[in-house]
């Protein structure tokens, strides 16, 4: 039975190959799905949502746009994507993203840690789980604490390994030196993942 981290990261890829390359920020592509207990193929999946950066108007982010779809499709604004987020009992949310969420952002607004976070509230599960095939480099905001701060919201994640050249291509392309910025990042890449 084969994982199907792999297939989800490469549309995550494909999602971030749709975004307007800045200088600014990373390019970088998000699905939500709900996936059944016990099922390690994800032969159950359902997907609820996919989001790129700047998808929708502003400075968005990958994830933000992701939550504001799917929010918009139930008539509610992006931070109110708690109230209409399934809560099924027997199935889990799940959150693929190509680049570790961030715990900062330089423009001030809500970092995608929270976002992911408030799904949550009022006692609901939200998002269960987060995979992501690569941590943020330090470009922007120094050593990146999505996933630690994820942790300590009880959410858990998982590094999928293999695609961290092609995410980083993608991500930085609208950077001044993309090729060095990406050499760095992989150089930078943990040897152990439990590191992270
Ligand atoms: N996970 C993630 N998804 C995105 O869609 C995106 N653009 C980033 N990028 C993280 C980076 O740290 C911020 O882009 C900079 O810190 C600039 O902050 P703004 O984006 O202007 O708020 N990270
Ligand atoms: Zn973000």
């Amino acid at each position: 039975n084969t994982s199907p981290h792999s297939a989800y990261m490469q549309k995550c890829i494909s999602l971030a190959e749709q975004s307007p390359p800045r200088p600014t920020n990373f390019r970088v592509g998000a699905i939500l799905l709900s996936r059944k207990d016990n099922d390690p193929t994800g032969s159950d999946d359902k997907i609820l949502s996919t989001g790129y950066t700047m998808e929708l108007a502003g400075n968005t982010h990958a994830e933000q746009c992701c939550f504001a779809n799917f929010a918009a499709v139930h008539n509610v604004a992006e931070d109110e994507v708690a109230s209409v987020l399934p809560a099924e009992p027997g199935r889990k949310l799940i959150m693929y993203v190509s680049m570790e969420p961030c715990g900062k952002r330089l423009s001030g607004n809500a970092p995608c840690v929270q976002r992911i976070t408030r799904t949550r509230t009022g006692g609901r599960e939200g998002i269960y789980k987060v995979y992501f095939g690569v941590k943020e480099p330090g470009t922007f905001v120094g050593a990146s604490e999505g996933c630690q701060m994820l942790t300590a919201a009880g959410i858990e994640w998982e590094h999928v390994s293999g695609f961290e050249k092609e995410i980083l291509t993608v991500a930085t392309a609208g950077h001044e030196n993309s090729e060095a910025e990406v050499r760095a990042a992989l150089g930078e890449r943990v040897t152990n993942v439990d590191d992270i």
